[in-house]
């Protein structure tokens, strides 16, 4: 074990969880921040645990040729808010490519060899080399005064209430700058207070920022401890000058709350929204709605997951933690049907805006928890449709970083969509969810990340799973549309009837399979080919004696025998 203020020198061989750097000293594991993997340096030990601790970088001996020779932002370690910054763009892809491999080999048990065949290059930002900057259309700065009484804009200074003035994050858009000097400049001049954290006074909390790459629209929004801003007309007035804005708004917050946002909105100037496209679906963006940051790589991932979705638009795909309906409109152009569900009602109404200002008729959305809806969809079927189960040709999944709840997993398991489409934030609770799914039949076809947030430890992943085998236990049974039994229409009830009058009769649930078995032996026709296997080695089940004894009965009530 380390003790506490020992100075050691330490090779950084990974990136953790945080963006600290890992290395290890004699089987020791130490986190040093501000340090990436290569790098050889000397820290000294803040606090010592049993296996592991932390250090403070104190020199870095050896720079890792991974290293840039200048950082961009000048903030960055201070602000924390880019964790690998001093890392060269093409070691971060490195690195998130190799975090997704590396959780999917160990947490989801999936065969290096397989991924070897399976898993795409990283879709990084464009350029080779380059070192992506200025992709993000949304920006949130606090409002607070530095210690000489000047209102500022910036970041949290970690874990305190004091702001690091900064009117020009290098992520964000560099209109950003001009408008928090307009707002900055009005508040000095009319002695505007900001809001201060601990006492719970002032004003200005908050400013939203969000640009529409595809549209140049701008949108202020100013978060305030109160109903009103004096002067109001005078900052608008200026605020309307600058090229492209289009949306000025108030959300008044006055709870002593993290929580950035208030809940009403009011609007200043303008109207209450922005719009922005991804691929050609248009998107209305009002302050509260849910938005990709990144609009240049969302259009990649959400190709991709088109792409995965293989659609040719017979299909009926469910669209599982749709936000505002992004991906779900975005399929729906290639689908039959989508249905979308999302726990956020505002979100769900922003959804349905949006597939309405593109004229997209065939998305319909739910609000509620989509390991509730999915679930109750699917047995609320079986019960109205007489055991018949619930059809889904795709399954596209979305979830925050928490991933899956079993019970939704297992419900797509029992739908049995030809394939699931997983769009992942968190690389470890995808590889716990396709885990599960492969063990219930579904084979991993697909993987591959997308860097969504450059600068940042994080990275999204998009995997296409595909029926397989699906229950081991269950004799798999091939036969097509176009093998359905049409000898129905002329021989007396309909499969369903049938099903429905055994089960009345006797509480038997009897597959279609079963019935066709025992119209051959009454020598009623069924269609030629149907529910015959496909392949040699396909076995069928039979059905059980009291099944047919029902299924018999169901035959002589319909004068069938
Ligand atoms: C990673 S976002 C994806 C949103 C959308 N697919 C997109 O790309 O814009 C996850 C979404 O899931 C929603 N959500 C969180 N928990 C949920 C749940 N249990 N059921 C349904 N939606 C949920 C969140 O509100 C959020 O909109």
């Amino acid at each position: 074990m380390m003790q506490k203020n020992e100075l050691v020198k330490v090779k950084i061989e990974d990136i953790g969880v945080g963006g600290e750097g890992i290395g290890k000293v004699d089987g020791y594991t130490l986190f040093i921040k501000d340090t990436i993997i290569g790098d050889v340096v000397e820290a000294k030990v803040m606090k010592a645990k049993k296996n592991y601790g932390y250090a403070r970088l104190m020199n870095v001996l050896t720079p890792s040729e991974d290293r840039v020779e200048e950082v961009v932002c000048p903030m960055a370690r201070k602000c924390g808010g880019c964790q690998i910054q001093e890392m060269k763009y093409p070691a971060q892809l490195a690195f998130k490519e190799s975090k997704v491999r590396g959780n999917l080999e160990r947490i989801g048990e999936v065969p290096g060899e397989l991924l070897d065949q399976i898993m795409h290059p990283i879709v990084g930002m464009d350029g080779e080399g380059m070192q992506p900057f200025r992709y993000r259309n949304k920006a949130q700065f606090p409002i607070g005064t530095d210690k000489d009484g000047r209102v500022t804009a910036g970041f949290y200074a970690g874990r305190t209430h004091s702001i690091i003035g900064n009117t020009d994050c290098v992520l964000g858009v560099e209109v950003n700058e001009e408008i928090l000097n307009c707002i900055l400049d009005f508040m000095e001049e009319f002695e505007i207070p900001a809001y201060d954290e601990v006492k719970h006074k002032g004003l200005v909390r908050h400013v939203l920022l969000r640009y529409g790459f595809k549209t140049d629209e701008i949108m202020v929004c100013l978060v305030i401890n109160g109903k009103t801003i004096p002067h109001c007309h005078d900052l608008v007035g200026r605020l309307r000058q600058i090229p492209g804005m289009t949306s000025i708004t108030l959300s008044s917050n006055t709870a002593k709350t993290n929580v950035i946002m208030g809940d009403t909105i009011r609007l200043l100037w303008g109207q209450e929204f922005i719009t922005d496209y991804i691929g050609e679906i248009k998107y209305q963006i009002s302050p509260l709605s849910f938005y990709q940051v990144n609009p240049v790589q969302t259009e990649k991932l959400y190709g991709l997951a088109l792409d995965y979705a293989g659609l040719t638009g017979n299909e009926t795909v469910w669209d599982l933690y749709c936000g505002i309906g992004t991906i779900s409109l975005f399929l729906a152009k290639k689908a039959k049907q989508v249905y979308g569900v999302e726990i956020i009602p505002q979100a769900i109404d922003d959804a349905k805006n949006n597939a309405k200002i593109n004229n997209i008729t065939n998305a319909e959305f739910y609000v509620g928890k989509a390991e509730e809806v999915l679930p109750e969809y699917y047995k609320e079927y079986e019960k109205t449709h007489n055991g018949e189960t619930a059809h889904a040709d795709v399954i596209v999944v979305d979830p925050p970083r928490k991933g899956c709840e079993e019970s939704l997993l297992q419900t797509i398991v029992d739908m049995q969509p030809e394939k699931v489409v997983y769009v992942s934030c968190d690389s470890a609770t995808l590889a716990r969810d396709v885990k599960f799914l492969r063990a219930k039949g579904y084979e991993l076809k697909d993987v591959t990340p997308v860097d969504q947030f450059p600068h940042t430890v994080h990275v999204e992943t998009v995997v296409l799973l595909s029926k397989g085998e699906v229950d081991s236990k269950k004799i798999r049974v091939e036969f097509s549309l176009e093998d359905m039994d049409m000898s129905e229409f002329q021989d007396g009830a309909t499969y369903p009837q049938i099903k429905e009058y055994v089960l009345e009769h006797t509480g038997l649930k009897v597959s279609n399979l079963y019935i066709s078995q025992i119209k051959r032996k009454c020598g009623i026709g069924v269609g030629k080919n149907y529910n015959l296997p496909k392949s040699e080695d396909s076995r069928q089940p039979q059905c059980p004696p009291e099944k047919e004894k029902a299924i018999r009965e169901a035959f002589k009530y319909f004068g069938m025998i």
